[in-house]
């Protein structure tokens, strides 16, 4: 059946329970040992000069990803989450500190950081899947021509997204648009993937099943990805190593090693600990609690 042919609905309805399925016949496998240092944020404060004020985002962030790293930024709204992105992928320079990925100084964008957002409409509307998955390898000439389209295809099929690679945006599901936008990312074989809370515009199923998609690719291809969230839970299920901030500016509140989770540990004692740990720090819970 072309994949015009297919109502909306029955797209979210496939998107998702097989999304489901396939994640849980792919568990999620060990944290690798740690490794050499990816990218190095010192120092990092980050400003908005606005036509009447100076907005200071973050305040002297320091951080290290290390190579394979899940690495969450987790704080409340406003604390400068996506700034700090922004500055990785280098469309924001620091007011003070500097930010280094393999040893170089990032002073601009470059393809190898990729960037996923939140909105549904970061594809090009008038490419269809397979297009816009080409598209940043047809413009970096970061691979040879020759391979563009059978890299594109292979990543469409670790999305399992091959009955689509013909379709246009508008015809895909939130869910399924944001597959496409990992897999056009994950195309580019970037050093880092940088993502911006891809899932924050999803329905809770659609979301969960995102989480462990995501899981199972990384799972695959083992690549390092530097990924923004104001859930806790998500933060514990898809990080292996959380950065928790501080609200605005933000500042760095603690970090904490979350290898070794996922989405089966949620209802473990170590998942519920560290969950109601990172929630005293957000809401500044101190002293003893009823329930301890
Ligand atoms: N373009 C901009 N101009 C001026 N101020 C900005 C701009 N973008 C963000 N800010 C301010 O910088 C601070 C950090 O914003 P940022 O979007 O990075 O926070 P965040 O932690 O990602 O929030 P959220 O979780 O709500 O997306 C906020 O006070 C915000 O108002």
């Amino acid at each position: 059946m072309p994949a015009a042919a297919l109502s909306r609905s029955s797209h979210q309805l496939t998107d998702t329970s097989d999304m489901l399925m396939n994640a849980q016949s792919r568990p999620v496998g060990p944290d690798p040992a740690p490794s050499e240092v990816l990218l190095s944020a010192r120092d990092v404060t980050l400003q908005y000069k606005t036509p009447d004020h100076l907005v200071t985002a973050t305040w002297r962030v320091s951080f290290d990803v290390h190579v394979g790293d899940r690495f969450v930024l987790l704080g409340p709204s406003g604390c400068g989450k996506s700034t700090l992105l922004k500055c990785v992928g280098g469309f924001l320079p620091p007011a003070e500190g500097r930010v280094w990925l393999n040893n170089k100084e990032i002073t601009a964008p470059g393809p190898d950081r990729m960037m996923v957002f939140q909105e549904f409409d970061q594809l090009l509307p008038w490419k269809t899947v397979l297009e816009n998955v080409m598209y940043p390898m047809q413009v970096s000439r970061r691979f040879p021509k020759s391979e563009i389209r059978s890299r594109a295809l292979q990543c469409i099929e670790k999305i399992s997204l091959s009955k689509f690679t013909d379709a246009f945006p508008h015809m895909l599901s939130g869910g399924m648009k944001q597959r496409v936008a990992i897999a056009r990312a994950l195309a580019m074989e970037p050093a880092m993937l940088l993502m911006d809370e891809p899932f924050a515009s999803l329905d809770a199923l659609t979301r969960r099943a995102m989480q462990l998609e995501v899981l199972r690719l990384w799972d695959e291809t083992a690549f390092t990805m530097l990924f923004v969230t104001h859930s806790i839970e998500e933060a514990l299920i898809v990080g292996s190593r959380i950065l928790v901030l501080t609200p605005h500016p933000g500042q760095v509140r603690a970090e904490l090693d979350a290898s070794g989770l996922g989405p089966d540990a949620v209802s473990t004692r170590k998942f519920q600990d560290l969950q109601r740990e990172i929630e005293d720090m957000l809401f500044n819970r101190t002293g003893d609690r009823a329930d301890d």
